[in-house]
């Protein structure tokens, strides 16, 4: 059976009880599915593609430094409004365009710090608003990311953001466990090592006052994960960890299945296939690639502009001839096209390694 089999809306953006059994689906087929952070309709159009090509279904997420990016680097954002209606627009205008792509789509924002959650309220607001017009909210989902406060505390207000979310059945993605490297500006590059590792209790702890509210949450649990990509041999990950906070969680729960709760997988970009699929054999439901991304968008432009180089140089006048014009090779949507396509490649090449490839 394919996702969309389980699916009610089989393509565009999914929400509710749609977004728990796409989940249940990937976990039980054994695969996950990337969560691409995007910041353009270019970056957006790209990702599509590849989902669509490969037939799978997709995550898309903007970050808080995306969303602003979405609104337009020139608006204020001190209190967040540039991030609020840049990943409102966004949401609008994935809502619009994936179902032409035919493939289900989570519509998702990404970590969201302490210092940050004006964004995030202001984020809800929106979803309640379309609630009360459509029954349904904006966003599929979002993410909490209290990781470097105190553990009690991240459990408590996270609960507390997931009361909020429950009555729209949205879903809720939270952070234990600190990823190493930059998020949202801030540098965790010399965090204590172990801050990189969860423990089960933990996840545990989580699991049980998250569940009292609602079932539409998934943890991303430190397993030495770090954002961005970095010298081989730098990062050092343990999967195996996933396992045993399955364990813990299902005898202390006395669940029938061995995969009793949906973690997420942060900085996947720069790991090892080996990594990705230990991870996903132990109940990961999704994977964030960023930085691989940004590098792919990057590579295909980077190749126009060089090896067209001599077209580029004046609006009139090229290797062909004095007066051949170049408006073909400086026309945005010849060279940013460029840059979509090989971002479009790193996509399809996450969703085979996260074995998502050909589900739907
Ligand atoms: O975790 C991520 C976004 O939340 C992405 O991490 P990478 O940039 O390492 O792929
Ligand atoms: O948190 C990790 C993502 O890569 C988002 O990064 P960003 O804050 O630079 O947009
Ligand atoms: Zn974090
Ligand atoms: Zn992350």
């Amino acid at each position: 059976m394919g996702a969309q089999d389980v699916l009610k809306r089989k393509s565009g953006v999914i929400v509710g009880d749609d977004v728990l059994a796409l989940f249940k689906h990937a976990q039980d087929n054994g695969y996950a599915i990337p969560a691409v952070n995007v910041t353009s309709s270019s970056t957006v159009v790209a990702t599509l593609e590849a989902a669509r090509d490969a037939k799978s279904p997709i995550v898309l997420q903007t970050s808080q430094g995306g969303a602003a990016y979405f609104a337009g680097k020139g608006v204020d954002n001190k209190n967040q409004e540039a991030s609020i209606a840049g990943s409102v627009a966004a949401a609008h205008y994935i809502r619009s365009i994936a179902p032409i792509y035919g493939v289900p789509v989570v519509l998702h924002t990404d970590h969201c710090a302490k210092k940050l959650l004006p964004w995030l309220d202001g984020m809800m607001d929106a979803d309640e608003a379309y609630f009360k017009e459509h029954g349904e909210p904006l966003f599929s989902s979002h993410m909490i990311d209290l990781s470097e406060e105190e553990k009690d505390w991240n459990i408590a207000t996270t609960k507390k953001y997931l009361e909020r979310a429950a009555p729209m059945k949205q879903w809720l993605e939270m952070e234990i466990g600190i990823t190493g490297g930059e998020e949202d500006g801030v540098n965790n590059e010399d965090v204590d090592n172990n801050s990189l590792y969860t423990q089960p209790e933990d996840i545990y702890d989580i699991y049980a006052a998250l569940s009292s509210v609602s079932p539409y949450f998934s943890i991303a649990a430190g397993f030495g994960n770090v954002h961005g990509v970095y010298k081989p041999g730098n990062v050092k990950l343990r999967p195996e960890l996933l396992q045993k906070h399955q364990q813990y969680v299902k005898e202390k729960i006395s669940a029938k299945g061995d995969k009793p709760v949906f973690l997420v997988f942060h900085g996947g970009s720069g790991s090892s296939v080996e990594d990705f699929q230990q991870a996903i054999s132990y109940g990961v439901v999704k994977v964030n690639l960023d930085t691989d991304m940004q590098w792919a968008y990057l590579s295909g432009i980077r190749d126009f502009i060089q090896s067209k180089h001599d077209y580029l140089q004046t609006q009139v006048g090229n290797p062909d001839g004095e007066d051949k014009p170049n408006k073909k090779y400086y026309d945005p949507r010849v060279w940013v096209r460029e840059g979509e396509k090989t971002m479009t490649k790193r996509v399809k090449t996450g969703l085979e390694d996260f074995l998502a490839a050909g589900k739907l």
